[in-house]
């Protein structure tokens, strides 16, 4: 089974991330990894901690001469802001001018029921984990599993179609959002220039105004053959595993498979996708069944249906403000201001990235549970022989 798991506080000496159940034999590309690092920093309004930081994943163990051993790979990545802050950590509660406890919570964020959770007068001891800084580890991990998945012909990507009250306002085919991966400079991560003017608008307002915004990103598994997932259990639905997977995100707050959210308010015959059957060689890909749309997002019964999958995060706004909302002293339990440093304005396309890596690491686990194998060559044999057992279904 494809686990993985992730240790390190923001402001620490490091992040630690540890992946195991991933087949022997799969090519570990430093590169891609590195991008996709890189690419989880990117994105209009981000803050000036993105300025510190130059994401790199040290790869400790389960590889060997490029490719994946069969056991564990555990990476580090190093924080550079470290160094700001190894003589602070360690300063103790008492003195509090030194320590720079954060004692005023940040409607939003962890602060208040961490805090409350784990008894602390000090939310720095929650904000700490709670930080989306472990999405990058969460990201190196990803990156794994997308290298096991572009083996078998399984791509993913991602795309924001939201910034605030700003959209992209139509659907974007896979070879649109694929170019998004390529970009060299990513301001919105939007296939539409127009629209990402508008999108960097918004940010632009909330930066005048101390303000932050939220936002809507989508992410595309193209590639993946139909039956992975099952309707059997309900805990090991592909829909369930997804929504679990985006949700578990740092500022995402709803999950939207397909046309989830506005399907609920139109009728049935305008939701379902119909299903016809095609001459040889055409079909979905993988069978010679077809569908005119994807409004299901290809996932029917918690099963892929061969189509593309469709999943969308939505981002709730940044919780830290420059112009920082009431909020009560853990010291005089007076009212005050919620604390604040410095924080990102617009994280969409970060997330997204973010995003990409819980999809990938979601799909993949499927995909070894059905297909198993502790080569990929055997893995491959397995996906290969299923393909062919459904091409003439
Ligand atoms: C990539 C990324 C960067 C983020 N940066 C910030 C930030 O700079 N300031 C902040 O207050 N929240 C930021 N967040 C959101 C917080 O981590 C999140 O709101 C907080 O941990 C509370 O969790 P919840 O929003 O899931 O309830 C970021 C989220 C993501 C995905
Ligand atoms: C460090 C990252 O994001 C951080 C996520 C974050 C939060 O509260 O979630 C707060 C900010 O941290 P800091 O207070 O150090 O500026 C972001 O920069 C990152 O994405 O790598």
């Amino acid at each position: 089974m494809l686990r993985f798991s992730t240790a390190g506080e923001s402001h620490g000496e490091a992040l630690v991330a540890l992946v195991s159940g991933l087949p022997a034999g799969v090519p570990v590309d430093q590169e891609y990894l590195s991008r996709e690092l890189w690419r989880r920093q990117q994105g209009y309004g981000r803050g000036g901690r993105m300025r510190i930081e130059k994401d790199a994943a040290h790869i400790l163990s389960g590889v060997r001469h490029g490719k994946t051993i069969g056991s564990p790979v555990a990476m580090t990545l190093a924080n550079n802001d470290w160094k700001n802050w190894e003589e602070i950590l360690p300063v103790s509660e008492g003195d509090a001018e030194k320590h720079k406890a954060v004692a005023s919570p940040r409607p939003g964020h962890a602060d208040l029921p961490g805090a409350l959770k784990y008894d602390f007068k000090d939310a720095r001891y929650i904000l700490e984990r709670a930080s989306a800084r472990e999405s990058a580890a969460r990201v190196a991990c990803g990156a794994l599993a997308q290298m096991l998945l572009r083996e078998l012909g399984i791509e993913v990507a991602s795309h924001v179609i939201r910034v605030g009250t700003e959209e992209l306002g139509r659907d974007a085919s896979f070879e649109e959002i694929r170019t998004i991966r390529e970009r060299e400079t990513v301001l919105l991560a939007c296939v539409d220039p127009e629209a990402e003017a508008r999108m960097k608008s918004q940010v632009d307002q909330a930066l005048r105004t101390g303000d932050t915004v939220g936002g809507v990103f989508e992410v595309v598994v193209h590639g993946l053959p139909p039956g992975v997932g099952t309707h059997v259990n309900w805990d090991e639905r592909l829909d369930g595993l997804l929504a679990q997977a985006l949700m578990s995100l740092q500022a995402v707050k709803a999950v939207e498979l397909g046309r989830g959210v506005t399907a609920a308010s139109t009728p049935g015959s305008q939701v379902h996708d119909a299903i016809a059957y095609a001459e040889e060689g055409s079909g979905d890909g993988f069978t010679r069944f077809t569908r005119e749309r994807n409004n299901a997002g290809g996932i029917e019964g918690g099963i892929s249906n061969g189509q593309d999958l469709v999943v969308r995060g939505y981002l709730k706004p940044i919780s830290t403000l420059r112009r920082p909302l009431p909020s009560v002293s853990f010291d005089t339990r007076e009212e005050t201001k919620a604390a604040y440093e410095r924080s990102d304005v617009c994280v969409v396309p970060a997330a997204g990235v973010a995003g990409e890596a819980m999809v990938a690491l979601t799909v993949a686990r499927l995909v070894i549970d059905k297909f198993g194998g502790d080569s990929l060559r055997e893995l491959k044999r397995n996906f290969d022989s299923y393909k062919d057992q459904i091409r003439n279904f």
